[in-house]
């Protein structure tokens, strides 16, 4: 098997076809005793192709698409040196005692990392590798695709145009509302955040306000955005785009006193993660017209069921947790987290390390 896979590193396809030699069984280099690494999934082929190149650890896979089931990601971690996990894997303690005191680096192929238990991490001495940068782009790109969707209610009208609901041209009808002019808001400043506002900018915004935990003064006077209160964010804002980490301090915090702040015509749109939401009282202002539109790339749970109530809304349009999803920007994030575990396991500065 490993013959053969090293006669398919001329091919070009060896990408795939590294994916394919290399899922089922722990891959040994003979005669040496090399550090274990587990990947909890199927990643984009140049992430295994960085590990395979480099020969300098033993990998075994999970050979899904889908998450490994808990019960074999406990038993595989066992005795492991590193962990290449996805932002679907829930590491914790749980997860840490099974591997036991060989595991000294976790690299998550996410730029989120509120899956990792950073304070268990912190205890043992793990170091954490995490994707920052590489998927910057593809998330404020998807961000503008998602806010445009919602407010000129692109799916709504899709849907009427395929079943009937079309009629003739309509001076009132299927009318959202504009960024031209408009003030929009970003809640969370961060990387992300300033790529969605130079993107929005061109679209004619008047002004851009943010809040964060503190002040961001050199990036926000670098992209001219002001500081405000959460309050006055909520109050001010015609788009209000969420694009801060889940923390304890983010947890449900757009919830009905936001909501209730905001303009009736106030789209809200959520590419972070879901669970900075309070999804219930977001139905409601949904529902009784309190706000206009959102758009949602992410929502507690992943999957969402298809009988959430939030998918009866015709003013919600629900994106399954797709805003990195580039072939090139996965592709970079697979390989940045696999040289972030290499870097790890060598002792090495990581290209990115989450500060623990
Ligand atoms: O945390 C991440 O990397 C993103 O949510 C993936 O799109």
């Amino acid at each position: 098997m490993w013959s053969l896979c090293r006669s398919n590193v001329l091919h070009k396809t060896l990408v795939a076809q590294l994916n394919t030699c290399c899922r089922l069984q722990a891959m040994k280099t003979a005669g040496k005793n090399l550090p274990k690494v587990y990947i909890t999934r199927r990643i984009p082929p140049d992430g295994l192709k960085a590990l395979q190149q480099a020969g300098s650890c033993e990998i075994e896979q999970w050979d899904s698409d889908d998450p490994v089931p808990r019960s074999e990601l406990l038993k595989k971690v066992s005795g492991i040196h590193a962990l290449y996990c996805l932002l679907t894997e829930k590491i914790d303690k749980e997860v840490l005692d099974a591997a036991g005191p060989s595991l000294t680096v976790v690299s998550t192929m996410s730029v989120g990392y509120d899956h990792l238990s950073l304070e268990e991490l912190k205890n043992r001495g793990i170091r954490v590798g995490f994707t920052p940068d590489v998927l910057t782009e593809a998330v404020a790109e998807l961000t503008i695709a998602l806010l445009l969707a919602t407010s000129r209610r692109l799916i709504e009208a899709v849907e009427e145009a395929k079943n009937g609901g079309w009629g003739t041209w309509k001076p009132l009808w299927m009318c959202g509302s504009g960024l031209t002019e408009s003030t929009v808001g970003i809640l969370g400043l961060g990387r992300i955040g300033e790529a969605i506002v130079n993107r929005l900018r061109p679209f004619g915004v008047n002004k851009f306000l943010y809040n964060d935990i503190a002040p961001r003064e050199e990036l926000a006077a670098k992209i001219s955005v002001d500081f405000v209160s959460l309050e006055e964010l909520a109050k001010q804002s015609d788009f209000l785009i969420v694009c801060c980490a889940l923390t304890p301090e983010t947890q449900g915090m757009c919830n009905k006193q936001l909501f209730s702040k905001m303009k009736r015509s106030a789209v809200f749109i959520n590419t972070s993660r879901g669970a900075v939401v309070n999804q219930e009282d977001l139905y409601h202002a949904l529902a009784s017209g309190q706000i206009a539109s959102a758009g949602l790339d992410v929502t507690v749970p992943e999957p969402l069921p298809t009988n959430h109530p939030l998918f009866k809304l015709k003013n919600c349009v629900i994106l399954p947790h797709i805003a990195s999803a580039t072939v090139e920007t996965r592709n970079a994030m697979a390989a940045l987290a696999a040289h972030n575990l290499l870097a790890g396991l060598k002792g090495e500065a990581m290209p990115k390390e989450l500060k623990l």
